[in-house]
């Protein structure tokens, strides 16, 4: 909703202003119109000039130049009495066009064009703005146009105020990617993930991509002096921002392992063949340049193309990542391809279409980015299951030796710390072999398994049980002094001996020998589980189902 307010708030009246538009059109000259001067257009009379059907665009350029003639609606008295600004002849999107204009009441030429610093600086460079005074003709005349120019007259205040909002908008997306790029830029210099970087680097030069497109970038001191390259500059942009994307979504997409074949593809039309035309682009033969936007936008479309059939491969193949791309991208290309359209065709454009582009790629920078969070999520998932795989024992879901013996070494340094004392138990099923020879190995594996309930559900929280052995368990109690730790082992042995006398209706009358210890100054870890196995062992030869406790 705010998003359609602010967008009313920029919607141009198309051709509104101007009562006719005739081009200058002369048999008798042999070179284009353009190369006319001012003074001789302005001189020139009515049979030299060709009445347009629409009033919105200069139309029917030839070569991308040509001279018109506007006729302004007659201006009334109250706009001018009211702000003393006049009005303005607003050129939109000139994009690569240079346009001269003879206005009145002096009828003396003007230029500019987005890549100087002639454009008045009260304005964005959305358009180029030409104040006049009076009711006569206006004569425009244009060079490097790649499209027809929308044109239009407004009365300056309303057209400041227009001008205000096209450049909240334009700027909050702008402001939008800065900050992502800055964050995600901040996060590979922590990470170092190519992956970060590449989406950082896109997300930069797709910023680029918008304010030397829009023409805003030429009036930024810092990056005023790209105008000197002119639209060549914001091919090199686009061409190397399509290049970076399509390596970021390649990477972020997983498309190479998910759809090899494809991904291949996506790399040639999205990234070696744009590179090799970059490098024809810089070098200085050939000279001409004019090959370029066709084969470049005709490889942007492609890649396009190529790469939404690749994600939704990926996609359709389990890669959630390709997912958000998807979503992310799709509104964004719909929205560029349906501007190259509209302005190769000349239709009229709608506010939509003009801020789609920085408002979807603001969007698409926001998606990606909760893309990006996703990952790191699903590998710090894949990560700490691996390290619970790597620590837990899988039979009984107690930790490992490895796992249990880590985590004494921490519990001794903290028992040291805080000056508490810590016990260690040492537990051993009495005549295991037994079990699994009379009831097989099943009913040994559910034994493990029902001591270990029975231990988990007497330990109190912080303490920490582990399976160091086909039946052999460690137990550690941090806080517990020797008699507490006997008290525990007490329970432990009784419980298992009363709640373990049948496991899966075989009648195995469970029992357990256990050593205990406290910890000492000069203990290590390593001493403390040969201190502890010591003491079961003495239970074992004092006849088993037993607690004794190595003071
Ligand atoms: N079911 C099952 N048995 C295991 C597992 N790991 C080790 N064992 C068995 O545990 C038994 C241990 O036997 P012993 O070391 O002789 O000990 P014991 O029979 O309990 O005799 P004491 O400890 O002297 O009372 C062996 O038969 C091993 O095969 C396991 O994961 N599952």
């Amino acid at each position: 909703m705010l998003l359609m307010i602010l967008l009313a708030g920029c919607a141009r009246q198309d051709g509104a202003g101007i009562r006719s538009i005739d081009r200058h059109v002369d048999d008798r000259l042999p070179a284009a119109a353009a190369d006319l001067s001012a003074d001789r257009v302005v001189a020139a009379d009515d049979a030299r000039f060709q009445p347009l059907a629409r009033t919105e665009h200069l139309a029917g350029a030839v070569d991308g130049r040509g001279w018109w003639r506007l006729r302004p609606e007659p201006s009334t008295a109250g706009a001018s009495a009211t702000h003393g600004r006049g009005r303005l002849l607003l050129v939109y999107y000139p994009y690569s066009a240079r346009v001269t204009v003879a206005l009145p009441p002096d009828y003396r030429p003007r230029s500019a064009s987005i890549f100087t610093s002639e454009p008045d600086p009260a304005y964005s460079r959305r358009a180029l703005v030409f104040p006049f005074e009076g009711d006569g003709p206006l004569y425009v005349g244009v060079e490097s146009a790649r499209y027809p120019l929308p044109v239009e007259v407004r009365d300056a205040h309303d057209y400041a105020v227009q001008d205000q909002a096209h450049a909240r908008l334009l700027w909050g997306s702008v402001g939008i990617l800065i900050g992502v790029s800055l964050a995600v830029l901040l996060f590979w210099s922590l990470l170092r993930e190519r992956v970060y970087l590449l989406f950082a680097l896109s997300m930069a030069l797709q910023l680029l991509y918008v304010l030397c497109a829009y023409g805003d970038a030429y009036s930024l001191p810092a990056l005023a002096w790209l105008g000197r390259f002119g639209v060549e500059g914001i091919w090199f942009v686009a061409t190397s921002s399509t290049i970076v994307t399509v390596l970021f979504l390649i990477e972020f997409g997983e498309l190479r392992p998910r759809a090899p074949r494809l991904s291949g593809i996506l790399g040639w039309v999205g990234a070696r063949l744009p590179g090799l035309l970059l490098i024809a682009l810089v070098l200085p033969w050939p000279a001409y340049k004019g090959w370029f936007p066709p084969l470049g936008n005709g490889l942007l479309l492609l890649a396009n193309l190529v790469a939404i059939v690749t994600l939704a491969v990926a996609w359709l193949r389990g890669s959630r990542h390709a997912g958000f791309v998807l979503i992310a991208w799709v509104p964004m290309i719909s929205v560029s391809t349906a501007r190259t359209v509209q302005l190769g065709a000349g239709i009229p454009l709608t506010p939509w279409l003009e801020y789609g582009l920085p408002l979807l790629m603001a969007f698409a920078a926001v998606v990606l980015v909760l893309g990006l969070a996703d990952r790191m999520l699903t590998f710090r998932r894949e990560r700490d299951a691996a390290q619970r795989h790597a620590e837990r024992d899988g039979l009984t879901g107690a930790y490992n030796r490895d796992g249990i013996t880590a985590r004494l070494g921490h519990a001794l340094n903290e028992t040291r710390r805080l000056h508490q004392p810590l016990a260690v138990l040492f537990l051993d099923l009495d005549h295991f072999k037994a079990i699994n020879d009379n009831y097989g190995h099943p009913i040994g594996d559910a034994c493990l398994r029902a001591v270990v309930e029975v231990i988990r559900d007497q330990a109190r929280l912080g303490d920490q049980l582990g399976r160091v052995g086909g039946e052999e368990f460690l137990l550690y109690l941090p806080g517990a002094t020797l008699a507490a730790a006997r008290g525990t082992a007490e329970r432990l042995r009784s419980e298992v001996q009363t709640r373990c006398r049948e496991v899966m209706g075989a009648p195995v009358r469970l029992t357990l020998s256990i050593g205990v210890v406290e910890c000492e100054p000069r203990d290590t870890v390593e001493s403390l589980i040969r201190r502890a196995d010591e003491a079961m062992y003495r239970a074992k030869h004092a006849g088993r189902n037993q607690v004794v406790v190595l003071a």
